[in-house]
């Protein structure tokens, strides 16, 4: 009896899968047309067709639940069954969907309109996300002209989507209710199939917090020293609009004037890439270069065909936040990025392209294992080959850098350079869906939204809002992943679980091994090295056919997260940080700020 239960149950899977392989292809051309050129038509469209899509979800749901499932043996049957069990936001009334899918539209299309004036002319009004107002926060040391820009962008962006952002709490929260989760927080971290993965969260967060509270002194120091005792305290949180970022999840943007040892040459890489006339194209190609010296996949025809790599000039409104798409037909797979001829979107290509590698390597697998083992992994794969571009050996390599010394001062700048991208982005990751679980359970209210949101942005990032806040502005949906309803902790994830990945890779490679100290973690580079190549291949082809630790286990060894990866890589910055910021008498972490914001 259960034996053929299960074989009509395989049977039945199979079909499904096809019928909801198609199902995900039409919704994602109908979400790339909306992303790629907003418009009411598109709009109405991608509407029209998640609710046809909801409606089909949900019959072949009901279908679905009639079989005993939980009583198989076969693990792998079980698995897809437990996946497809979890309807999703198609479980909502079709009214109430409709709302919920409104409401993000509307966020999405505020944010990807969203302009403000130049500082320098006010007459000039038409400065969007990118690359208006990323330029000025990359390029100004000008601190009223970073408070303008930040401001006004927050109101922009932020403050307009308050309502629309609370009317898709109240109905993401219902879909969590329907779908048996007491709130969409509980949804979100079912995802990584942990049972205490908020406590592993926490003491990842303590394992790290003290090589950033030295880079936050270190960086606050310098900004004291560059703007002055009156903007920048000497003991308290660092204003938000210093710190070369429009959301302060970076600090890139201060590396030319904060690093160790100035007269060192720069290991920024954007004066090079302009001068030897690098397209967007060309970073492609390049990122495309090293995906197969690896042994892995190149690019298919149709990626060149159909991505979108620079912004559109023909004046349409898009989505210019950079995405990988798969279109769930084994075939079309595409990129959307305003690329820019900059150090980061070289790095941001690598990204993407990671994303494509993972849907590339999977792309066999039945439908609904077409994911990440789970999303910090996909958030991780175009990184850590980032790891390896960004290594003076590899620059050098590729013609980016010159021949410069490779002492122990320009180790520690352009360790410092990768801290304040690494280290840096790790807190601010971590408080932005600890802030949205709040939200979802509750323990935030409408009433404290922003209040809440600059508390975490205190107590965790150690920086405070440049200007007094209040309830009339909405600083959160500033952020792309707020107003697009993109979920955050699969990056503070991946930029914990990318340093165990490129050790292992590294060690594979031979550029590696623990305490030679003529192979250190931070100048590995794995390009051309098959052995490197096909350990993550082996990873990248499970997709989220296995739990994550399996998939761990196949590249690592190791069958848990921890922050070692991290630590190692760092461990010379640490150092010369710890002795610096004792050097100079620099106080360790910040006291309460003095900004009104709650
Ligand atoms: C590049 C992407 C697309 Se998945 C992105 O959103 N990232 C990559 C780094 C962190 C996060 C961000 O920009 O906030
Ligand atoms: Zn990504």
């Amino acid at each position: 009896e259960r034996a053929a239960e299960e074989a009509s149950g395989r049977e039945y899977m199979r079909s499904l899968d096809e019928i909801m392989g198609k199902a995900k292809n039409r919704l994602s051309l109908a979400s790339w047309a909306y992303d790629s050129n907003i418009t009411q038509y598109n709009e109405d469209k991608l509407l029209q067709v998640s609710l046809e899509i909801a409606e089909e979800e949900k019959e072949y749901w009901k279908e679905t639940m009639t079989y005993a499932w939980h009583e198989f043996y076969d693990d792998d049957l079980k698995r897809m069954f437990k996946k497809y069990s979890v309807l999703g936001t198609s479980a909502l009334p079709e009214d109430l969907n409709q709302r919920l899918i409104q409401a993000i539209s509307n966020m999405k299309s505020t944010y990807a309109k969203a302009t403000i004036c130049d500082f320098k002319d006010q007459s000039k009004c038409d400065l969007t996300i990118e690359p208006g107002v990323t330029d000025v926060f990359s390029s100004s040391e000008n601190a009223e002209e970073l408070k303008h820009t930040w401001l006004e962008w927050h109101k922009a962006a932020g403050a307009t989507s308050k309502s629309n952002f609370t009317e898709y709490v109240n109905m993401y929260n219902e879909a969590a209710k329907l779908n048996g989760f007491d709130n969409v927080a509980q949804w979100w971290l079912s995802e990584y199939e942990t049972d205490d993965i908020e406590e592993q969260l926490a003491n990842l967060w303590t394992q790290v917090k003290p090589l950033y509270q030295q880079i936050h002194a270190y960086v606050r120091r310098h900004l004291r020293l560059k703007y002055g005792n009156d903007v920048v305290s000497a003991k308290g949180p660092i204003p938000a609009h210093l710190l070369g970022n429009i959301w302060a999840q970076t600090w890139g943007g201060v590396e030319k004037f904060t690093k160790p040892f100035p007269n060192k040459p720069d290991v920024d890489v954007t004066d090079a890439l302009v001068k030897q006339n690098y397209t967007p194209l060309k970073f492609f190609e390049m990122s495309e270069d090293f995906f197969k010296s690896l042994n892995l996949s190149g690019m298919p025809e149709l990626f060149w065909e159909r991505s979108i790599i620079e912004k559109p000039e023909d004046g349409r409104d898009l989505v210019c936040h950079a995405s990988a798409w798969d279109f769930f037909d084994g075939e079309d797979f595409r990129i959307k990025q305003c690329t820019t001829i900059t150090n980061a979107f070289f790095k941001t290509t690598h990204h993407e392209m990671g994303h494509i590698q993972y849907y590339l390597q999977y792309k066999d697998q039945p439908i609904i294992y077409r994911a990440g083992a789970n999303p910090g992994f996909h958030e991780a794969v175009g990184d850590v080959i980032s790891l390896s571009v960004s290594t003076p050996k590899h620059l050098k390599l590729v013609g980016l850098l010159e021949d410069g010394p490779d002492d122990n001062e320009s180790n520690i700048n352009q360790l410092y350079k990768m801290g304040l991208d690494k280290i840096v982005f790790l807190p601010f990751a971590y408080l932005l869906d600890l802030y949205r679980y709040g939200v979802f359970r509750g323990t935030t209210s409408p009433q404290e939204y922003n209040c809440h949101f600059w508390q975490l942005r205190e107590s965790i990032q150690g920086i405070e809002p440049p200007a007094p806040r209040s309830e009339n502005d909405f600083d959160p949906a500033a952020k792309y992943h707020v107003s697009a309803d993109v979920e955050y902790m699969r990056y503070y994830i991946s930029y914990i679980i990318q340093f165990q990945f490129h050790r292992s890779l590294c060690q594979l490679a031979g550029q590696y091994s623990p305490g030679d100290s003529s192979k250190l973690l931070f100048n590995c580079d794995i390009y051309k090295s098959p052995a490197a190549g096909n350990a993550l291949k082996n990873m990248l082809k499970l997709g989220s056919s296995r739990p994550w630790p399996d998939a761990m286990e196949a590249l690592t060894g190791q069958r848990n997260m921890d922050a070692s990866g991290v630590m190692e890589y760092f461990q010379p910055l640490y150092d010369w940080l710890k002795a610096e910021n004792e050097r100079t008498g620099e106080h360790i972490g910040w006291e309460p700020s003095t900004v009104q914001y709650c």
